[in-house]
């Protein structure tokens, strides 16, 4: 069993603090790594890796420091988030090269079956460069394979796929980890995250915000108090209804419309269309204000 241990984990750049006192475990089957674009999921799982050094905390596998350790490397496979830069090699070369430098006995071998893994043999022996997205995403995942690592780390693994190559990937990903590996993947959407991980861990500039499993990570994001702008055919009697009823924290008029902050996000988008039916009003239009994610995000961390 290969287990990821980070404890109080800090990473920074100059005067750029990219990850801040993180510690988590990683253990056997998906963990997503869920974040805004600049959280810091990069600079983790590079430090996972064994490519960056932590400036502060240890990160571990199994007990034993990642970082200046050849004996872990052999153990884990990185597929970075950047393309590959040897467009001129045929997919074939790149898995064999890779092969011959974790120095495996029989690299020919291990180069066919890392390549079988991710079912790109029919185009082994053509240029990286013609690739489509999904298919150079799937000869990265080949070379991360090659030495048959326990321990898996992707990096916004879905980045500019179709939804076909996206459930390909899915796939693949859940196949290795029923063979017992541990895998870790960045994504900055939720959905995806869901889908594949039975462990979240929520990233938010450079801070462990959240753990837990979809349902927990779902409930944390939903939960928190949401702000709707409603427009409709009376806002003033429309106000009145709903500070009446109770089920909003704050209610505001503006030029605009309503401004609402619920506290129940399910029983106001509930209430809200009975309330205006009951006070005889026609709503025209209800959107929610602050659904970006970074919004979420930064609730999550401000709690
Ligand atoms: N080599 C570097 N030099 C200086 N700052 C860096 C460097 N690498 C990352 N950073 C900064 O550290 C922070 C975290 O970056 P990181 O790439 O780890 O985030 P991320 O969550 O992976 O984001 P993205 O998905 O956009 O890559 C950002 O503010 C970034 O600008």
């Amino acid at each position: 069993m290969s287990v990821l241990t980070l404890e109080n984990v800090s990473r920074w750049y100059g005067n750029v603090v990219a990850v801040n006192g993180v510690s988590m475990t990683i253990g056997p089957g998906v963990t997503g790594l869920l974040g805004p674009n600049g959280a810091g999921k990069s600079t983790l799982i590079h430090m996972m890796g064994g490519f960056l050094e932590p400036s502060a905390g240890s990160v571990t596998l199994d007990g034993t420091p990642i970082w200046r350790n050849p004996d872990v490397y052999r153990r884990l496979g990185l597929v970075p988030e950047r393309e590959s830069a040897y467009d001129f090699l045929t997919g074939r070369q790149f898995i064999l090269a890779m092969a011959r430098l974790h120095k495996l006995p029989d690299p020919d071998a291990a180069a066919r079956r890392a390549i079988d893994r991710v079912e790109m043999e029919y185009a082994a022996d053509r240029q990286i460069g013609n690739y489509s997205k999904g298919m150079k995403q799937r000869i990265k995942m080949a070379s991360a394979l090659v030495h048959d690592p326990p321990v898996l780390l992707l990096d916004e693994p879905f980045n500019g796929m179709d939804p076909r190559q996206r459930l390909q990937l899915m796939d693949l990903i859940r196949k290795m980890a029923a063979e017992g590996r541990t895998i870790l993947f960045s994504s900055h959407i939720l959905e995806e995250v869901e889908r594949l991980a039975g462990q979240i861990e929520v990233i938010v500039a450079g801070r462990h915000a959240a753990s837990g499993d979809f349902r927990e990570i779902r409930r944390l994001m939903t939960d928190r108090p949401h702000r709707f702008l409603v427009r409709s055919g009376d806002d003033r009697a429309l106000a009145a209804a709903i500070i009446a009823d109770g089920s909003a924290r704050g209610v505001h008029l503006t030029p605009k419309g309503l401004e609402i902050e619920a506290t129940d996000f399910q029983r106001f988008t509930w209430l809200l269309p009975r309330l205006a039916r009951d006070a005889g009003i026609r709503l025209w239009e209800v959107s929610p204000s602050d659904e970006s994610l970074e919004s979420v995000f930064s609730y999550l961390v401000a709690r």
